[in-house]
């Protein structure tokens, strides 16, 4: 079994200079997808679950479902990660289940839409960090709270991010306040605010600097070299799949998401884990639109599932390509949570600040 944490993952993308997707998880069909992408490329997987995961799937089939990965797929190493936890506790109980990451979110209090003051959120990361490398458990913190730059609208979407109105410094992540979190929390990597958010609805045209502060990226780097910066609402939104979504009955309107072009550029400067869920979600829906529009007699679920699995498939393999995860795999030798621990205790994992 190939259970590996985050951060010896994000190391290896640094050395070599390649990113990660992380893609959302909630049912068998996304879990085969990803890994069946990643058998074909040779990538290393990092596969996120939510806390509306959790509550559509259920704790235990999701863990056993992740786990089931790393059964029948044993060459591939493997990331368990919690995305957007909303406290220490729920991180800890994550780390209970057997995750190998957690992300404490502490941008946003618990209720997971309510924009947090600074100090709140280093001491909850703070606390967490300690928890998780005590455990060997890689640990992602987020600073600044993702929205759209173009309406000044918070990014909430299904319960998670924050909610209303927030200012122009609330969505940009300040990379001298950056040094000092990450100084302070020693968290493995770093979710940054640079525009995106959560969904298919992330701007209204496609994307230029003003609206999508790729520059943002270089200025953080610069001064926390060591922590991987994590691009969040990350998904491309493809024009094929809203194209597809509509001709067959879906009413979608016009909407971009963040270029893959953009993405390889904060790669060459410091991203390392790209969370993706939304195109997956869009190729689900477009492929069961689509089949069951050709296929009226149908009604054998398999069919229509096995569908979304191949149009998933694509869109992972491609996102394997275009961050340069391909061809990693192999070259990736699993170390263990408990040797993770000792060079924590060591100090040698510790960040470095310019
Ligand atoms: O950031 C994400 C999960 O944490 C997913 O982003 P998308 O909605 O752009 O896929
Ligand atoms: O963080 C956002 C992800 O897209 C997960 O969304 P979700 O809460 O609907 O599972
Ligand atoms: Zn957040
Ligand atoms: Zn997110």
């Amino acid at each position: 079994m190939a259970l590996i944490s985050m951060r010896q993952l994000l190391d290896h993308a640094a050395e070599h200079g390649y990113g990660v997707p992380a893609f959302n998880v909630n049912n068998l069909e996304q879990m085969r997808a990803i890994m069946e992408a990643a058998d074909q490329t040779n990538s290393p997987v990092i596969v996120q679950a939510s806390a509306g995961a959790r509550k559509y799937a259920g704790a235990p089939f999701l863990r056993h479902l992740i786990l089931a990965a790393t059964e029948e797929f044993p060459h591939i190493p493997l990331v368990m990660h919690q995305d957007h936890g909303t406290s220490p506790s729920v991180c800890q109980r994550s780390i209970q289940l057997g995750f190998s990451s957690v992300m404490m979110d502490g941008s946003l209090g618990e209720d997971g839409k309510t924009p947090t003051e600074y100090e709140y959120n280093v001491d909850v990361t703070r606390r967490t960090v300690d928890m998780a490398h005590a455990c060997g458990v890689s640990v992602e913190g987020e600073l600044g709270c993702l929205g759209s730059l173009e309406s000044g609208q918070a990014g909430e979407e299904d319960g998670i991010g924050a909610s209303g109105t927030l200012t122009h410094d609330q969505m940009l992540t300040d990379p001298e306040e950056a040094a000092d979190f990450v100084k302070r929390t020693k968290v493995d990597a770093l979710a940054i605010a640079i525009g995106t958010s959560h969904g298919a609805y992330k701007f209204t045209r496609p994307p230029t600097g003003d609206i999508l502060a790729i520059e943002q990226i270089k200025a953080i780097h610069a001064r926390i070299p060591d922590t991987h910066l994590v691009m969040h609402g990350s998904s491309s939104v493809p024009q094929e799949w809203l194209q597809i979504i509509n001709e067959y009955g879906g009413e979608i309107p016009e909407t971009y998401g963040v270029p893959v072009e953009e993405i390889q550029e904060g790669i060459k400067h410091g991203v390392r884990k790209v969370n993706v869920d939304t195109d997956l979600r869009l190729a689900s829906t477009g492929a069961v639109r689509r089949f069951l529009a050709h296929n009226k007699a149908e009604f054998d679920p398999r069919k229509f599932l096995k569908e979304t699995v191949s149009a998933m498939r694509d869109i992972c393999i491609a996102r394997y390509e275009a961050f340069g995860t391909a061809g990693n795999a192999d070259k990736i030798k699993p170390i263990s949570l408990e040797t993770m621990y000792q060079r924590y205790e060591a100090g040698e994992m510790d960040p470095r600040i310019k």
